[in-house]
Parts: C-alpha cells; sequence; structure tokens
C-alpha cells in the first residue's frame, strides 16, 4: 500500500491514475479503524480500480478542543489494517499542510444544519464541509463511500456535492454494529468499561422507541424512550428525534410511505455518541 502525506503527492499520484482511465473509489476517514470503516474500503475495493483511504483527524469540524485532543489517533494500527484488506493508497495528511492558507470557508445548508448535530455541534458541518471538500479535490474520486452512522453528515455531502457540482458518486453503507448492537464508532475506545456495558442500551433505546411507534404518537413513543434511557444514569441523552430519513426534519405524524429514520445522541461520560435506525 502506497501511504502518502503531501497534497502535491496525492494530488499527482490521483491525476496519473485518471490518465490511465483507473476508477478511484475514495472512503475517507478519521482513523481508528474498526469494522465500519473496513466494510466501507471493502465496497470501494469491489467497485473501483484503485482505493483511497484518508486519515485526518480534522481540526476545524471539532466543537470541542478536549474531544479532539482525546480522539483516538492509532496511525500504524490503521495502516496495518488497511494493507490487510488490500487499500492501495493511504492519504495521511497534516493539519499544518491541509490549513496553511488558513482559508475560512462558510457554507449554508440551510434548515439541514439546523437540527441534531448542526444544532448541537456549532459549526460542525461547516468543518466537515470544508475538508471533504478539498479532499474530493485531492483525490478526484468517482466514488466516495460514507457511512449511515453519520447519516446527517451524508445527507450535507449529497447537498455539497450538488451546490459544488462535484462530478462523483456517492454511496452510503450501513451501520456496522458489535455484537452486542453497539453501533462502531472510533470514540467507543474512550469508554470505561462500565461505560461500554451500558452503551448498547442506546441502540436498545432506538428498538424500543420504534416499536413504541406502532401504536403511539411520535411525542409520546419520544417520552416513552426518554423515560427507558433516564433510569441508566450515566447515560445523558443530548437529543432523540423522529425525523424524515432524507430532509432529516422532525416529523409531527409518521405518513405512509415516509422514510424515517430514528436518532439519537448521547453522552457516556465525556464521549458523545450517536446512533440511528432507518423505519
Ligand atoms: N459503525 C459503522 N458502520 C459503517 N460505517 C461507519 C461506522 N462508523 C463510522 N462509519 C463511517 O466511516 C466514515 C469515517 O468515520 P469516522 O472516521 O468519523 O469514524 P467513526 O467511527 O464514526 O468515529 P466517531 O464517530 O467516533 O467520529 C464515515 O463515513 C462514517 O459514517
Ligand atoms: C467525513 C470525515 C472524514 C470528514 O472529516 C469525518 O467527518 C468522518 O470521519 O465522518
Ligand atoms: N464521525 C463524524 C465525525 C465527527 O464526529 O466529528
Amino acid at each position: 500500500m502506497l501511504q502518502l502525506s503531501s497534497l502535491s503527492d496525492i494530488r499527482q499520484h490521483t491525476e496519473m491514475l485518471r490518465q490511465q482511465g483507473k476508477r478511484i473509489g475514495f472512503v475517507p476517514t478519521m482513523g481508528a479503524l474498526h469494522e465500519g470503516h473496513l466494510s466501507l474500503i471493502k465496497a470501494a475495493k469491489s467497485q473501483n480500480d484503485i482505493t483511497v483511504c484518508s486519515i485526518f483527524v480534522n481540526p476545524v469540524q471539532f466543537n470541542n478542543a478536549e474531544d479532539y485532543k482525546l480522539y483516538p489517533r492509532l496511525p500504524e494500527k490503521d495502516a496495518q489494517l488497511l494493507a490487510q484488506v488490500g487499500c492501495d493508497v493511504l492519504f495521511l495528511p497534516t493539519a499544518d499542510e491541509m490549513y496553511k492558507q488558513k482559508a475560512k470557508l462558510t457554507f449554508d445548508f440551510g434548515e439541514l444544519e439546523r437540527v441534531m448535530e448542526g444544532a448541537h455541534r456549532p459549526g460542525h458541518f461547516n468543518g466537515v464541509a470544508t475538508v471533504v471538500s478539498k479532499l474530493f479535490h485531492l483525490v478526484k474520486p468517482h466514488q466516495a463511500f460514507f457511512g449511515q452512522k453519520d447519516l446527517q453528515q451524508f445527507a450535507v455531502v449529497q447537498q455539497l456535492v450538488q451546490d459544488l457540482s462535484f462530478d462523483l458518486e456517492l454511496v452510503c453503507y450501513p451501520i456496522i454494529r458489535e455484537e452486542d448492537g453497539l453501533a462502531m464508532s472510533s470514540r467507543n475506545r474512550r469508554l470505561t468499561p462500565e461505560q461500554r456495558a451500558l452503551a448498547p442500551r442506546l441502540y436498545q433505546a432506538l428498538q424500543f422507541l420504534n416499536s413504541k411507534l406502532e401504536t403511539l404518537p411520535i411525542e409520546e413513543a419520544k417520552k416513552e424512550t426518554e423515560t427507558f434511557l433516564r433510569s441508566f444514569e450515566e447515560i445523558k441523552l443530548e437529543y432523540l428525534e423522529v425525523v424524515h430519513a432524507k430532509s432529516l426534519q422532525p416529523l409531527e405524524y409518521l405518513a405512509e410511505g415516509e422514510p424515517v429514520a430514528l436518532c439519537l445522541a448521547a453522552f457516556l461520560g465525556e464521549v458523545r455518541l450517536i446512533d440511528n435506525i432507518l423505519r
């Protein structure tokens, strides 16, 4: 596997691949890789000639300095895992080079960023859109792969690709879970054993909400789910939403045939996790 860290090297390399007529599949990540990431690499490989993975803990998308500082960083182990699954190119830029020009780009995703992650992490999607735009320019992929775990991020990136006319296809893959249902996430590594034991309650809460929606109106089903979660003292729910799965706007009632997503964010101690299920 080829490892590149300078912007000019990746730009030249992907330019050469394009000239050779190769199809490039791209998986952007922040590292501390798990089976969720590897499922995206495998999907990219199966549909493209060359798979590029980037690992970059992007400072400008963090709204919490401590979260940035403590974000798990395991570059050597990540490189090993990527080589094992046959990733062709690993792009590992430094923050200094990525943000040398100190460009402060401002995006406006309208209502899409005024709910859930956008509402609770000010500036987050601006930072995601900035880095994803830069990465798309550098890597020039034909396809880019994202996980459903970050459902709102996928919607924002879809909007970005449309607004800036990026010539690529976006692909979203399902959430890979631990055996006990916990959505795999790099931040899971930061959980204490006690918090880790409680963490599957988040997925259970989404399943509980899903079953309550069979018989109850949305607000009542949400209230019962919040009560269920409150019984676990260490879990601090930030939001629980029933939203339209495309616009991500909260729903007042369920309409026949509408795609629906049940989403939550919660803290276990200092660690903030998100999860969702599609209904
Ligand atoms: N469990 C999962 N299953 C499938 N895809 C996932 C999963 N977790 C993350 N991804 C996807 O991998 C890509 C890179 O995500 P990222 O590196 O932020 O990992 P992460 O595990 O989501 O970390 P964290 O949530 O702690 O930031 C994103 O498109 C994300 O949606
Ligand atoms: C898309 C991404 C790599 C941008 O930093 C990040 O938000 C992530 O890992 O989901
Ligand atoms: N996985 C989304 C990136 C973030 O939490 O900042």
